[in-house]
This record gives structure tokens, C-alpha cells and sequence, in this order.
């Protein structure tokens, strides 16, 4: 990729790619301490470059790794999780393994429990958790703080992503992006280098380039809520994404661009756990394992041969299979 940087106007810039394709965008005034970025001596195209293929390249090298594919990610042992107001019980047992480079999905039937894991997975307070265990990339899962599990490498993206109003979404996503490279030890990036890094995931999930001044998910429709889940996962990164409902709500078109930007994050080394009700999106995103969950418990997993016979039987075929 090259691309070239215009000499700053007021707030106003200009990046180049291509001949064809560039970006005009406004950094945010809100933050003083950006400003020494805007007539930084050293911000040349070199140093640009040389840190965005510092960005790009682990994930890379990464996947040239084949004989550790298929190294335990994700260990879920009868883990059991109340509702932590009521102490109702959700979670009766769930056993589930995933490894690296697998992508799973998870089906059942309304009420069944599948939101209810994947928030106690990421640390969610309504619940909590009462027996079983989690290891994470060989750590205890349930042992850290939500933020914990975030920077070590689990992103979730929610069936109802929330507003956060007052924070606009490249602020947002520029500073979990710098928390996450804090914590990886690498240098964070500066309000341009991290534009340049963010303009292809843009184009990857077909969204406009409007969408990073407004305040996260504020008056977004339900789909374009669900793309900007997908760029957050496309920006920061994760070892395993769970997608809770990705595709609930999105026309054909999104529906593509979404498991396109799904696949186009997944690596030898990386996993996805999602929730689905439709076999449409197996159609996108094709899963190593599809578990049925009933009542707080994964009652059967099994290929994607699963989801046709849900699908033409309903939960009743699975259960007497
Ligand atoms: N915070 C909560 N307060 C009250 N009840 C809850 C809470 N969280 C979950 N539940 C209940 O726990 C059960 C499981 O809910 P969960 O959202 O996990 O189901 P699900 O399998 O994801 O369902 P769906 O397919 O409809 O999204 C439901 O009966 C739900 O009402």
C-alpha cells in the first residue's frame, strides 16, 4: 500500500493511497495532546509506513505457524453462572473447547442460554458465575477483570451494541486500539498513522467514512450498529471473537460484507464463537463445530450437517438424533 500525507491544513488532512483512492478526514479537536502530532517533524511517509506494516505484520507471521494450529484457546468445564440480582440459575454445565483457527457457532432456542455464556465469557456483572472453570489461552479466564480479558485477546460483539453518547467512534476505537498495543508492548499509533490504519477496515466493512465522527452507534440503524461491531473486531484484533447475532438484522448485502470482513480477520491462530439462529450465516462463515445448547447446557455438537437437519426438523430432529 502507499500512500502519501498532504501538508496539514488547519485540522483537515488528505491521505493518498492510490491514484484512484484517497481519504480527506478532520481530526478530532478534542484532545490537546494531539495537536503536537499534527506538525510532527518526524511523521514522514516512511515512518508511517514502516508502522503500519509493523501493525500488519504479526498476524502474518503468525498464521506461517502450521504446527501449532489447533493449540486449546478456549476451555469451558461445567461452568455454571447465576443471574447475579436473582441468583437464578442460567448456566447449568456448559462444557465447550475451542481451539486456534476453529470457528464455532453456537444454536439453540430462544431463552436457552446463549447470550448468557458469551456475556459471562467476557465478564459481563449481571452474572455470576458459581462453579466450572475458564482457561484462556492457558489463563484463568473468570480470575480477570473484563478490561483483562479484552486486552488479552477476547472481543465480543453484542446482540444490542450499546451508544456510548459523547464519544465518537474513531476516539473510541483509536484509544482501545492504543490500549491493546500498551499491552502487546508496542508503540501506540498517533491520530494520523492510526486514520491510515483504519481506512482499508473501513472499506472492508463497506462503511462510510461520516461514521467515525459520530458518537458511537448513536441513531445508527441496527445494521450499520452490527458493521460497526465488525470494524472494532477488524480494528483491534482478537485471539477468539464472539459474535452474538451478527446477522440478525442485516439485509443480504451487509450480511456479506460482514462475514467477509469475519473471514478476512480470521487466521491459522484465531477463533470465532458465534450465536446464530440461521443457517444463512454458515453459509458465509463456514464452522469447524456447531454446538446446540438447551436449558444451560451444550446438549450436542457436531458438523454443519447439524444446522440442515435444524433447519428441516427443527430443535426436535436435533434432540432425537
Ligand atoms: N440479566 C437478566 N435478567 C433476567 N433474566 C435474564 C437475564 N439474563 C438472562 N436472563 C434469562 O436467562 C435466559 C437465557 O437468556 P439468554 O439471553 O442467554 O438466551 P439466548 O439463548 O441467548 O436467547 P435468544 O436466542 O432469544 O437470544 C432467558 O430466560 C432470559 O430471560
Amino acid at each position: 500500500m502507499r500512500f502519501s500525507l498532504a501538508p496539514p491544513v488547519h485540522s483537515t488532512f488528505k491521505l493518498t493511497f492510490s491514484p484512484s483512492k484517497s481519504f480527506v478526514f478532520t481530526l478530532p479537536a478534542i484532545r490537546p495532546l494531539r495537536l503536537r502530532y499534527y506538525n510532527h517533524p518526524r511523521l514522514s511517509l516512511s515512518r508511517v509506513t514502516a508502522t503500519l506494516s509493523a501493525v500488519e505484520s504479526p498476524s502474518k507471521s503468525s498464521s506461517d505457524g502450521q504446527n501449532e494450529k489447533n493449540r486449546p484457546l478456549l476451555q469451558v468445564t461445567d461452568l455454571t453462572a447465576v443471574i447475579a440480582e436473582t441468583k437464578q440459575e442460567i448456566l447449568k454445565g456448559v462444557n465447550l473447547s475451542v481451539n486456534e483457527g476453529e470457528i464455532h457457532a453456537i444454536m439453540g432456542k430462544n431463552g436457552s442460554g446463549k447470550s448468557t455464556l458469551s456475556k459471562v465469557l467476557v465478564g459481563h456483572p449481571d452474572y455470576e458465575v458459581t462453579g466450572g472453570s475458564v482457561v484462556f489461552k492457558g489463563e484463568n479466564l473468570l480470575e480477570m477483570e473484563p478490561e483483562e480479558r479484552s486486552l488479552a485477546g477476547l472481543f465480543m460483539s453484542f446482540q444490542s451494541p450499546v451508544e456510548i453518547p459523547g464519544v465518537n467512534n474513531i476516539d473510541f476505537l483509536h484509544m482501545a486500539y492504543n490500549a491493546r498495543r500498551r499491552k502487546l508492548g508496542q508503540p501506540e499509533l498517533g491520530p494520523i498513522e492510526f486514520y491510515a490504519y483504519i481506512y482499508p477496515k473501513l472499506e472492508l466493512v463497506s462503511m462510510k467514512t461520516d461514521f467515525l465522527n459520530r458518537n458511537v452507534n448513536e441513531g445508527f440503524s441496527g445494521g450499520e450498529r452490527k458493521r460497526n461491531e465488525i470494524l472494532q473486531l477488524a480494528v483491534l484484533g482478537a485471539d477468539l471473537a464472539i459474535l452474538d447475532e451478527i446477522d440478525s438484522g442485516l439485509d443480504v448485502d451487509a450480511l456479506r460484507d460482514v462475514a467477509r470482513a469475519v473471514n478476512g480477520f480470521l487466521t491459522p491462530k484465531n477463533s470465532v464463537l458465534m450465536i446464530t439462529h440461521y443457517r444463512r450465516l454458515l453459509e458465509f462463515i463456514k464452522p469447524t463445530f456447531i454446538h446446540i445448547m438447551d436449558d444451560g447446557r451444550i446438549i450436542k455438537t457436531g458438523d454443519v450437517s447439524i444446522a440442515t437437519v435444524l433447519e428441516e426438523g427443527g430443535y426436535k430432529a436435533i434432540t432425537e438424533t
